[in-house]
């Protein structure tokens, strides 16, 4: 097998013209991806980035074997995705937010639960299993019920269990989704060194533009059921266009509709908590700012400014400020999250 799937492919995925839609319970179908095409070549580790809503999951479902599009062709590892569906699933594995385990096995039994489902047995189960405990560090959750462990340990577990076939390719739904910070640097390292040390390709979806930046030498970003870009996290920030960003502590008023209403400015972001902003990003792609409290008050508060390469001047910016006092302006390189909020709008 392994020698069929190196000779046949240097493409994990080949993916062209791929569509789904849903059916409601009255009938009516929604479409939710609209001919998908990629080519993701083996050992990258390629993150799906967009709004909520984008299709994201549904197209690693599709990937992973557990739903068909209705239309397209899909290549996995070599693979006809339709035709040889078995043979793929025994080189791929899966790992997803919020892994549901039988919940009254402990991580020990759980692994084991597995192993045998992969077809494992005897010594080579137990040296499988004591193996996985050790890389992902459950030692001393072991005898642990899988109801009683935190999210992390979960999530851990969860990834643990996506290597007991030491797959090729790795599909990770949003591997940290409600971990702290600590657990989500664990999360990545865990994934770099199955990367690195293993090289297994990783198909991932995250919410976290950091993370999709520190991890993916590319990303797919979806909008509305379609890829609206697809690049290294370096050349979508290039190729976007993106000016500077601009960060401003100030206190008093500011002019946040004059701000948000000058040419060359793609988003204003205030800083949750402090001026009351919030990233609102719809289902439709659509992302904004709202701010539901004008920046008034004795507190310093913050605002970041997007602006398009053509556009920085600072001169007309510091103009909504007239009413307030200035206390830092900051000017930074755009990252990933202004990206995001670019393709979404
Ligand atoms: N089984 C299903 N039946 C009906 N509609 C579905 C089903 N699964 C997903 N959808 C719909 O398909 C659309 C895409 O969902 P999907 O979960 O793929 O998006 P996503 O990009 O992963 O979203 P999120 O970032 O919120 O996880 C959504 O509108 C969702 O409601």
């Amino acid at each position: 097998m392994q020698k069929k799937i190196g000779k046949m492919s240097e493409k994990s995925v080949q993916a062209k013209g791929i569509c789904k839609s849903y059916k409601s319970l009255f009938g009516s179908a929604k479409t939710v991806l609209e001919g998908i095409s990629l080519d993701i070549d083996r050992g990258e580790i390629f993150g799906l980035l967009g709004p909520n809503g984008s299709g994201k999951t549904t197209l690693i479902s599709i990937f992973s074997t557990l739903i068909y599009p209705e239309e397209g062709s899909l290549s996995i590892l070599g693979l006809n995705a339709r035709r040889d569906r078995g043979e793929i699933r025994k080189i791929i594995n899966i790992s997803t937010a919020k892994p549901n385990f039988p919940w009254s096995l402990t991580v020990r039994e759980n692994l084991v639960h597995y192993s045998m489902l992969y077809g494992l047995y005897g010594l080579g189960l137990n040296r499988t299993v004591e193996d996985q405990i050790d890389a992902f560090e459950l030692g001393e959750y072991r005898d642990v019920k899988f109801e009683n462990l935190s999210t992390g340990l979960k999530q851990r577990l969860s990834l643990a269990k996506a290597m007991l076939n030491h797959p090729r390719l790795l599909f990770l739904d949003e591997p940290t989704t409600g971990l702290d910070p600590d657990m989500s640097a664990k999360t990545h390292d865990l994934i770099r060194r199955i990367h690195d040390e293993e090289g297994i390709s990783v198909i991932m979806s995250t919410h976290y533009m950091p993370e999709a930046e520190l991890l993916c030498d590319r990303i797919a970003f979806l909008r509305k059921g379609r890829v609206a870009a697809l690049d290294t996290p370096q050349n979508l920030k290039n190729h976007l266009e993106l000016g500077k960003r601009v960060k401003i502590t100030y206190r008093g008023l500011a002019n946040l509709d004059a701000l948000r209403a000058l040419e060359g400015v793609i988003a204003v972001r205030g800083k949750p908590g402090i001026v009351d902003g919030r990233v609102d990003i719809q289902a439709n792609g659509q992302a904004d700012i709202e701010v539901t409290k004008p920046a008034e008050g004795p507190v310093d508060r913050q605002l970041e400014i997007l602006m398009d390469s053509n556009e920085d001047s600072l001169d007309r910016i510091l103009k909504s400020f007239q009413d307030a006092k200035i206390l830092d302006i900051n000017i930074e390189e755009p990252d990933l999250e202004d990206v995001f909020l670019e393709l979404a709008r």
